[in-house]
């Protein structure tokens, strides 16, 4: 679903990100880790079409998102660190308002499932955003990905700042995504959290990918061992 082929990006002369090569096929969960500056957002930004690579090629469903970002933003969900919405609407509203942006009419039923079915609570869907949780407007902003029936996920730093409940709450959200066939790609620095929820962890270092493993092939501190040895090195 998500092929990033040979592909190089620089500001200035330097590259945010050199010779990437990365697959996630449906259904499957990718971590990006690497410290600050490895070329994380670079990648997604790609994928979302906002940035060009200089070379290579970055497609969503073999749709070069260079070429036609109109298409390939159809398929995209994306969830950044903080998701914006309107404060002083309720979730539901936030939701209908966005779904009717995209041509979409869903009953109040239909809108209230799709809260639901990205974990916010039904006394929380009438209420103003403005009192919610980072959790709460973070499963607000998968609902809108989800009711636009969005086939990829990128989430930049999903689960910073949030307490453990909402990021295991989180894990289990993607899990489930993944599950019914979303694929889905995860920038963190949470490396416990990314080999939790992920099948496959890629580990960037100044814009190279320097390891690419299977989630259950590592244990949480193999894993942290793998990362800061790259790091440090
Ligand atoms: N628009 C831009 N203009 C100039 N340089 C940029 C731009 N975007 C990214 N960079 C540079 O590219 C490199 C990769 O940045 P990027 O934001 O992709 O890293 P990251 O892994 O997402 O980092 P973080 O964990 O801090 O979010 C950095 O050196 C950054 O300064």
């Amino acid at each position: 679903m998500i092929q990033i082929q040979d592909v190089s990006k620089s500001f200035k002369g330097d590259f945010a990100v050199q010779n990437l090569n990365l697959e996630v096929k449906k259904g499957e969960i990718l971590g990006l880790l690497g410290a600050n500056g490895a070329g994380k957002s670079t990648t997604i930004n790609m994928l979302l079409g906002f940035l060009n690579p200089d070379s290579g090629k970055v497609s969503i469903n073999a749709i070069d998102t260079s070429q036609n970002a109109q298409e390939t933003r159809k398929l995209i969900g994306y969830i950044p660190e903080n998701v914006n919405l309107y404060p002083y609407l309720s979730g539901l509203e936030n939701l209908d308002y966005f779904c009717k942006l995209a041509g979409l009419n869903y009953s109040k039923t239909e809108l209230e499932d799709y809260l639901t079915s990205c974990g916010l609570a039904s006394d929380a869907h009438l209420k103003k955003v403005s009192g919610y949780s980072k959790g709460m407007r973070q499963k607000v902003g998968i609902a809108i990905a989800y009711a636009k029936k969005a086939k990829v996920y990128l989430l930049d730093e999903p689960a910073s700042g949030l307490d453990p409940l909402a990021s295991n709450e989180l894990s289990l959200l993607l899990q489930k995504l993944a599950s019914e066939g979303a694929t889905i790609i995860m920038a963190s620095h949470d490396i416990f959290r990314v080999r939790e929820v992920c099948n496959r962890i890629g580990i960037l270092k100044k814009g190279i990918l320097v390891k690419e493993l299977n989630s259950k092939d590592v244990s949480a501190n193999e894993l942290e061992t793998l990362y800061l040895k790259f790091m440090q090195n």
